[in-house]
């Protein structure tokens, strides 16, 4: 039997980073997804194999090699989602130097051993196939790293004894809520050894979906009263979460008065973002919509402040304020991609020519379906 998971990516309308030290940001799914389909038993019945069509990896591990570094875990433990210790990420590390890993591909490891993790943790040693394919551009700011890690633990935890499914329905499925619940806490153990210290607003807008405020582990579903229209631009830059994060942190060590208040003017642009996204007051929209700009232009200021900004960025805000857009950077910021508010009276014509402009750089600029389902299964085999 054959299992397909797909998970959204993100964009993060308010708070990266501080979300990190426990202060609120604002998060929203886009409907750019992960898909990962799981079929038990390898064509070579004694291997794990896992086939990453994104990034041109292909892995075959033998059961019995797998079993001689982590059976000694005592997996699998489905039911409870544990963090992979520095020294299980050693021995997963030698699994994983056993399969030649390209040097050039180095930064991509982190996401093998977190498949491995799960893998071995929720199904234990049994042979399958594994093949992940996404629509979102890996590492660049808009949540692939969580949404590999939730479409993962779903179609991991769906063959395990953990969860209920009833495997005669067709389409695409959604989790029952304790289900879902555990499959999210999985994949926060998952992001943990991509991230390093990840806040989990990203598995939770990935696992849920739709819009939420997310502070300190805690979520709140933000029902938007407002038409959001957003440009993405993907710089291209590459960039790394974990080492932005742990850049950060390192700054707070070293300034904490002043970041501390940096945070805190963060958290109150998340507090006003989700306040004007969920006002009623519809025939204000316009004004709205200015206020929102507002807010985006002080929150990426703050982000230039914590350290978390790119030449590349810097451009693509230049070019959208000659047309008086407001943009700020989504994710981990350092390159990756960048968010353009589109007012809903800005003429097609003007965002034809921003889009003409800014591509003229090379980036690649995109608009993505706001606020969607999170997480979802199918027992159809996909074509
Ligand atoms: N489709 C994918 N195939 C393989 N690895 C992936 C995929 N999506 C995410 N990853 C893993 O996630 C990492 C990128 O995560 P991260 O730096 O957090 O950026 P982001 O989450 O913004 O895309 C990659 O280096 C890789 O380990
Ligand atoms: C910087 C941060 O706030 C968001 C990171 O998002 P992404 O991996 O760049 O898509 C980190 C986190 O919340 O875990
Ligand atoms: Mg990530």
């Amino acid at each position: 039997m054959e299992i397909t998971a797909r998970a959204p990516g993100k964009i993060i309308l308010a708070g990266e980073h501080a979300v990190v030290h426990g202060y609120a940001a604002v998060a929203s799914s886009i409907n750019l997804y992960t898909v990962v389909s799981l079929r038990l038993g390898s064509e070579d019945e004694d291997t794990i194999q896992l086939q990453l069509n994104d990034v041109g990896l292909d892995f075959s591990w033998p059961v019995e090699r797998i079993k001689e570094l982590l059976s000694h875990l005592g997996s699998p433990f489905s039911s409870t989602p544990t963090l992979c210790s520095l020294e299980t990420v050693k021995s997963i590390s030698t699994l994983i130097d056993d399969q030649n890993f390209p040097d050039t591909k180095v930064g991509l490891a982190s996401g093998v051993c977190a498949f491995l993790w799960l893998y071995t943790s929720i199904l234990g040693f049994k042979p399958a196939t594994v093949i992940v394919t996404s629509e979102l551009p890996v590492g660049a700011g808009l949540g692939s790293s969580a949404a590999y890690c939730v479409a993962l633990s779903a179609a991991l935890l769906a063959f395990s004894d953990s969860v209920n499914l009833d495997v005669s329905q067709k389409g695409w499925l959604i989790f029952k809520e304790t289900d879902i619940e555990l499959l999210n806490r999985w994949a926060l153990e998952g992001e943990k050894i991509i991230h390093g210290k990840p806040s989990g607003v990203d598995n939770s807008v990935s696992t849920f979906g739709n819009m939420i405020k997310f502070k300190s582990g805690d979520m709140a579903r933000i029902n938007s009263n407002m038409p959001l229209r957003v440009l993405i631009t993907n710089t291209k830059v590459g960039r790394d979460t974990k080492a932005l994060v742990a850049n950060v942190s390192a700054r707070k060590s070293r300034h904490p008065n002043a970041m501390c208040s940096v945070l805190n003017a963060i958290e109150a642009i998340s507090d006003e973002w989700s306040a004007i996204i969920q006002s009623h007051a519809v025939d204000d929209l316009a004004e709205n919509e200015e206020r929102l700009g507002e807010l985006m232009e002080m929150n990426q200021g703050l982000l230039l402040s914590i350290g978390v900004s790119h030449a590349s960025i810097e451009t693509v805000l230049q070019t959208t304020m000659k047309y008086k857009l407001a943009s700020k950077l989504t994710g981990a910021g350092g390159g990756g991609c960048v968010l353009t508010l589109l007012p809903t009276q800005l003429s097609g014509a003007v965002v034809d020519k921003v889009v003409e402009e800014l591509e003229s750089y090379g980036f690649q600029c995109f608009t993505a379906g706001i606020g969607g389902k999170g997480v979802q299964i199918s027992f159809e085999t996909s074509s």
